[in-house]
Formats: structure tokens, C-alpha cells, sequence
């Protein structure tokens, strides 16, 4: 009779992750993805290898607290946090990193393979551009990057350096993912890239908490009443750009770079149950959507296992309930963002950096009090039409545009 082997079966390849931005409302759903990833794959085992956060000190030392494998580099913004994060961790000093420098070297790490880039607002450039160039898979949530620099990303993902292999930018923002999903995987559909050309991305916009609101409700609105968005739960700053509509301008613009498409071949279309996640319209005029119920641990999910796709935690929609799917038009009057995002998506240059820059400016200054809700879209126009255009600018003028932007809306509210 055979012996039985009893040696254990060897564990399958890893997967290295560094979640940039690990504490918010997309880090956060990342973790999860990884540990129900890790249960169910039977083919890898998925490792968060590095994390970042910049306040929220507790919860990053939580959230490392939960792999049985300790990622093995922490960023926090700066000493102060460090020292706190090292307080409470076994992790050795030289393994805690901080600022911009360490985020830039996790996102760049050789032992990485994917690097999701969950980090808010300009904040998060860097260390996208950085995941880029080193070739990484990049699970791309921080649409800013792509707004602020979007001519460089696709530049930098053209250029084949030796010995680094080309990066993939692969969407986790909701529309973007389905976009991505709606153009089916090159290798699988039938046609070659020409028959199968899109005629039209059409972006899907909940409308957010004001979508039926008056001109006057939205300039006396709050921050209270602009964070109750009425489908998703995220961080601030989305938040307050989905209501009023700027997120739908910085999807426009996301958009155009990220799939190489003209401004005037993209569309937006209200739909309030953010079910349909976004449409494609092929050259004869079949639309294929995407659906699933609004959670973002599937499309981040995709990003992160594309082209396999794996169960997930997201329900699938409940086919024994009614639901209705409805398709409106965006009120471009009490949404004057969207029009600034089609002018940004037009021009490029370095009018995406300006009126990022002013945007998240006057975000703040809003939940901080200090300005009106309908002041901020005004504030980005004015600060576009302020600025000397340049169309191709060096990621320095970017950032140097960006500083500049800031202090314009500043000055405007004398703050
Ligand atoms: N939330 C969502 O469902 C969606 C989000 N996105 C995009 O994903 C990105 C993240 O959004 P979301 O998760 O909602 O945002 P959150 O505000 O919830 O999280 C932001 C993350 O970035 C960190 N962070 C904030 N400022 C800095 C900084 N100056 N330097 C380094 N890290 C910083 C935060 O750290 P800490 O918390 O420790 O302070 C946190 O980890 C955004 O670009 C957003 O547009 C796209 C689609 C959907
Ligand atoms: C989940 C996601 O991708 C967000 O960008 C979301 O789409 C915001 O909702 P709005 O459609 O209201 O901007
Ligand atoms: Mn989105």
C-alpha cells in the first residue's frame, strides 16, 4: 500500500499589494477585497506588502493588525504620526516610511506587483506617476492623477524602458470600471479592435443630493445636507464633488485620457439608483452596460484580478424586487461643473491641473465654512479664466500651477 503524503501543499504565488490611502473609504473596502481574495483564491495568495495613511493613525494600525503576515512597510505623512504608528507595532523603525519620498518608494517597491492608488485629491500624483513608471499594475481610484496629468500618464505608459515592464492603469472608479467592462477584453471579443471602436462612453451621474434642488436650496445648502449623498458611501471630498457635479467634470476628463477618447465622444446621462455604473455605444448603435448593486468592492475587486473574475462580496441584484432603471438628462444650468469638465477634457494642457487645484481648494473652504455651495464651481471657472494656458506643460509647471491655483482661490475669499 501507498504511504499518504502528509507534507503540506506548497502555497500558491503571491501576490504583493501596497494600498496607497489604505484608511479612507476606498482603502478601506481594498482591505476587504484582500482578505475574501485570499479565502477564496485557490490560485494566489494576496499580501498587503505595504500601506499608507496620513491621520488617521489608529485605524491603519488596525487595519495592518488584521493580516496574519504584518505588511512589511508602513507611510504615514510625517514623524509625529510615524512615532505614533511605531508606538503600537512590532514593525521595526526602518520598516515605518513618511511623506511624499515614502510613498513614492512603496508605490515603486520591486517586491510590489500591484499598487492601488486610493489616496485623495493632487495628493495622490506622485506616487501613481511613480507606480506607472515602475511598471506596475496600477488599480487607479485617484482619478485626480489622471485629471492633473493625464497627458504624462499616457505618455509614460507608451514609452517601453528596458528592463521595466509596461504598466496597467486599470479603473476602480465605478463608471470608469464599467467603461472598462463594457469594452470587453481584446483578446476575447471577435472583432479586432477597429470593428469593435465605441462610438460614445456614456458616464452615468446619480445627481447626487441635489439633483432636484433649486438654485436657491443649493446656495443655502450645508455641509451637512451636500455629504448625504443619496447611493454611496465615500470620503468628503467626493462627496461634496458628486453634488455638485464636479465629480461627474473629473469623470469626463478621467475618461478622455484613460481610454484615448475625444471629449465629444463622451456623454453624461443622470440615473439615480446608480445601478447601471455607465453605458458604451458601439458604431451601430448597440449600447452594452454595466450593472451591479453600488459597491465598490467589485470594481475594485476587477482591477485587482482582471481578466479572471472571482466571486465576490458585492450582492448580485436581486432579480425577485422591481427595479427602475431611469435615464435623465443632466440640467446643465444648475450643474455648471459638467460644462468645465467637457472645456478641460477639450483643451488639456494645463487647465486640469488649475481647475483640480481650485476645486479642492474651494472644497475645503466650504466644509470648513467658510464659503457658499454654489461658490465653488465659480471659483474653479474664474481661476481657468485666470490662468495663462499652456498646452504642454512638464509635471513641475503642473505642480507650480497647482500651488498657484490654491492661493487664487484663496485670495478670491480673501482666506
Ligand atoms: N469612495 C469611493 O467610493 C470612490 C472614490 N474614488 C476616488 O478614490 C480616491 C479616494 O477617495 P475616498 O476613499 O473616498 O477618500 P477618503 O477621504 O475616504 O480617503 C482618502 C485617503 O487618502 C489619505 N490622504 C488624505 N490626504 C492625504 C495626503 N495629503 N497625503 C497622503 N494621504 C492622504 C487618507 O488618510 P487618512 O484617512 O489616514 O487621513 C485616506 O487614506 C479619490 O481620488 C476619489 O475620487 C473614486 C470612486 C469611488
Ligand atoms: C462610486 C463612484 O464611482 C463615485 O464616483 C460615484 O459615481 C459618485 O456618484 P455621482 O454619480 O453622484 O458622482
Ligand atoms: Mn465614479
Amino acid at each position: 500500500m501507498d504511504q499518504q503524503d502528509t507534507s503540506e501543499s506548497p502555497s500558491p504565488p503571491a501576490i504583493n499589494v501596497a494600498v496607497l490611502g489604505a484608511t479612507g473609504s476606498i482603502g478601506t473596502a481594498t482591505i476587504d477585497v484582500l482578505h475574501h481574495l485570499d479565502r477564496i483564491d485557490e490560485t494566489k495568495t494576496w499580501n498587503l506588502w505595504a500601506a499608507s495613511g496620513h491621520r488617521n493613525v489608529r485605524l491603519l494600525g488596525e487595519l495592518a493588525g488584521q493580516f496574519k503576515r504584518p505588511p512589511r512597510q508602513i507611510v504615514l505623512s510625517d514623524l509625529e504620526s510615524a512615532a505614533e504608528f511605531a508606538a503600537g507595532t512590532s514593525l521595526a523603525k526602518s520598516q515605518i516610511k513618511t511623506g511624499a519620498d515614502g510613498l513614492v518608494e512603496i508605490a515603486s517597491a520591486p517586491e510590489v506587483d500591484v499598487v492601488v492608488a486610493a489616496i485623495v485629491g493632487r495628493a495622490g500624483l506622485e506616487s501613481t506617476l511613480a507606480a506607472i513608471e515602475s511598471g506596475k499594475r496600477v488599480a487607479l481610484a485617484n482619478k485626480e492623477t489622471l485629471v492633473v496629468a493625464g497627458s504624462l500618464v499616457q505618455s509614460t505608459l507608451a514609452k517601453k524602458s528596458s528592463g521595466v515592464p509596461r504598466a496597467e492603469v486599470l479603473p476602480v472608479d465605478s463608471e470608469h470600471s464599467a467603461i472598462f467592462q463594457c469594452l470587453g477584453d481584446k483578446e476575447s471579443s471577435s472583432g479586432s479592435e477597429k470593428t469593435c471602436k465605441p462610438r460614445k462612453l456614456i458616464l452615468t451621474a446619480s445627481g447626487g443630493p441635489f439633483r432636484n434642488a433649486s438654485i436657491q436650496q443649493m446656495h443655502d445648502a450645508t455641509p451637512e445636507l451636500a455629504l448625504n449623498h443619496p447611493t454611496w458611501d465615500m470620503g468628503p471630498k467626493i462627496t461634496i464633488d458628486s453634488a455638485t457635479m464636479m465629480n461627474k467634470a473629473l469623470e469626463v476628463i478621467e475618461a478622455r485620457w484613460l481610454f484615448d477618447i475625444p471629449a465629444e465622444s463622451i456623454e453624461v446621462v443622470v440615473h439615480p439608483q446608480s445601478i447601471i455604473h455607465s453605458m458604451v455605444e458601439f458604431e451601430d448603435g448597440s449600447v452594452i452596460a454595466q450593472m451591479s448593486p453600488p459597491d465598490m468592492r467589485l470594481p475594485i475587486q476587477y482591477a485587482l484580478t482582471y481578466p479572471r473574475r472571482l466571486a465576490c462580496e458585492t450582492p448580485a441584484l436581486d432579480r425577485t424586487r422591481q427595479w427602475d432603471l431611469t435615464l435623465q438628462p443632466v440640467d446643465r444650468e444648475r450643474f455648471p461643473a459638467l460644462e468645465l469638465g467637457f472645456e478641460v477634457a477639450r483643451v488639456g494642457g494645463t487647465a486640469g491641473s488649475v481647475v483640480n487645484a481650485a476645486n479642492e481648494e474651494a472644497v475645503g473652504l466650504f466644509l470648513e465654512g467658510k464659503i457658499r455651495f454654489t461658490d465653488i464651481v465659480p471659483a474653479c471657472r474664474r481661476t481657468l479664466e485666470h490662468h495663462h494656458f499652456e498646452p504642454q506643460p512638464s509635471l513641475t509647471r503642473l505642480l507650480e500651477l497647482d500651488r498657484w491655483a490654491r492661493a487664487e482661490v484663496r485670495k478670491q475669499y480673501a482666506t
